[in-house]
């Protein structure tokens, strides 16, 4: 391990369409944003594990013996999840309060340090969860000898191989599992591989060609827990299956539909490709108010941008949280800054942000800016 520590980042995450019906088996598009979260892992002291959370203001250790010995009589046959539950609950961390020691599953329990710090907003729709996830997942298969440390001297990044990547995805959903209870999976693949890419009961495909799409993304600020919606969504189908199954099969076309006009459009498309994909926007936003995760702050951000000419749809699990604006290559700047101007006013926080980003990456500290290297290093 470098003397400054290991250092690992994970993309966020929009979801362009099939939010929650992939959970049901459904297809979705995802696409890695240019928001992270960062990790440093270095190695602890006094044979303890220290977890430290400066963006949530959390800090937590535990004894390295007694994490070992609570390992050996939890292993035995449990499933990984149940492992991790277990754990949560003999070290004392509460629902919902950042990841128990993960490592307990792997190897050995290693006496390190940890801060994670993210530039995404938490709850919000745009995969938070499962970019600490995967970070989590990286740095500590890398400390228990599970994966490699690619990173060359010299280099800036560097990222695992496929195989290693795997490994990290499926630990990272172990994590997922413990935040959100019953996760799709897209998440902490798109957190993992980057990009864009179609997810389907596990599978993982990249999407063949993805033009340069400019989004507008917007926090409406109303905090929402992903565990709560999932979780009300399956309330709903099995209440009203025969009225909520075509919902999520037409929500699974949409995906399709749009998969086709990605793949069919240039590079630089111009704006004949882009009514469809707007219809494609309004009728997946009614179907999630079907499905009961709209919110009163989600309609308001699709008739201000309206207003304006524009098409947006929530992303994530709604509920509150992001929704994303689609912006046309015709789009005149003065509507998307009076469209963004009028979000603000509503006490939204807006911006455009890169997608298609890098999934998990390993970095020199050179490589890293100053305010993610500061914020790294508070102890
Ligand atoms: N940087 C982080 N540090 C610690 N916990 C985090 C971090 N980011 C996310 N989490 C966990 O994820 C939860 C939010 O996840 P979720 O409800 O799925 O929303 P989203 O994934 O859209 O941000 C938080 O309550 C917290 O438990
Ligand atoms: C609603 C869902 O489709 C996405 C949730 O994303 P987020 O946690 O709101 O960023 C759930 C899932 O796929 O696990
Ligand atoms: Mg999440």
């Amino acid at each position: 391990m470098p003397e400054c520590g290991l250092l690992v980042s994970a993309p966020g995450k929009v979801i362009l369409h099939g939010e929650h019906a992939v959970v049901h088996g459904k297809a979705a598009l995802a696409v890695a944003l240019g928001l992270r979260t960062f990790l440093r892992l270095r190695p602890g002291g006094g044979e303890r594990l220290r977890i430290h959370l400066p963006g949530v203001g959390v800090r937590r250790e535990w004894d390295v013996a007694e994490l070992r010995a609570l390992r050996g009589r939890l292993t035995g046959g449990a499933n990984a999840c149940l492992v991790l539950r277990a754990v949560r609950h003999c070290t004392g961390c509460p629902e919902r309060s950042p990841s128990p020691p993960v490592c307990l599953c792997f190897r050995d329990v290693p006496s390190v340090d940890i801060t994670v710090w993210s530039e995404l907003p938490t709850g919000a729709g745009l995969g938070s969860s499962a970019a600490y996830a995967v970070c989590l997942a990286a740095a500590l298969l890398h400390a228990c000898g599970a994966i490699s440390c690619p990173l060359k001297d010299g280099e800036a990044t560097a990222r695992w191989t496929e195989e290693e990547m795997t490994l990290i995805n499926s630990w990272a959903f172990q994590g997922e599992r413990v935040i959100h209870g019953n996760p799709s999976g897209v998440d902490n693949a798109v957190g993992t591989w980057g990009g864009a890419l179609r997810y389907q009961s596990g599978k993982i495909t990249s999407l063949k060609r993805v033009p340069m799409l400019r989004i507008l993304l917007t926090n409406t600020k109303v905090p929402r827990s992903t565990k709560v919606l999932v979780a009300g969504v399956k309330e709903k189908i099995l209440k009203f299956p025969a009225i909520m199954n075509p919902v999520l099969d037409s929500i699974d076309a949409i995906s399709q539909e749009c998969q086709s006009v990605l793949e069919a459009m240039p590079t630089n498309p111009s704006p004949e490709y882009y009514p469809v994909l707007e219809e494609l926007f309004d009728i997946n936003q009614h179907h999630l108010n079907v499905i009961g995760v709209g919110h009163p702050s989600l309609d308001r951000l699709c008739r201000v941008t309206a207003s304006h000419g524009l098409h947006s749809k929530l992303t994530g699990a709604g509920g509150g949280g992001c929704g994303i604006t689609l912006l046309p290559p015709d789009a005149t700047p003065l509507a998307v800054e009076a469209a963004k101007r009028d979000l603000c006013a509503c006490g939204y926080e807006c911006w455009e942000t890169d997608i298609g980003a890098p999934g998990v990456t390993l970095h020199s500290s050179s490589s890293l800016n100053a305010q993610v290297l500061h914020a790294l290093s508070e102890s």
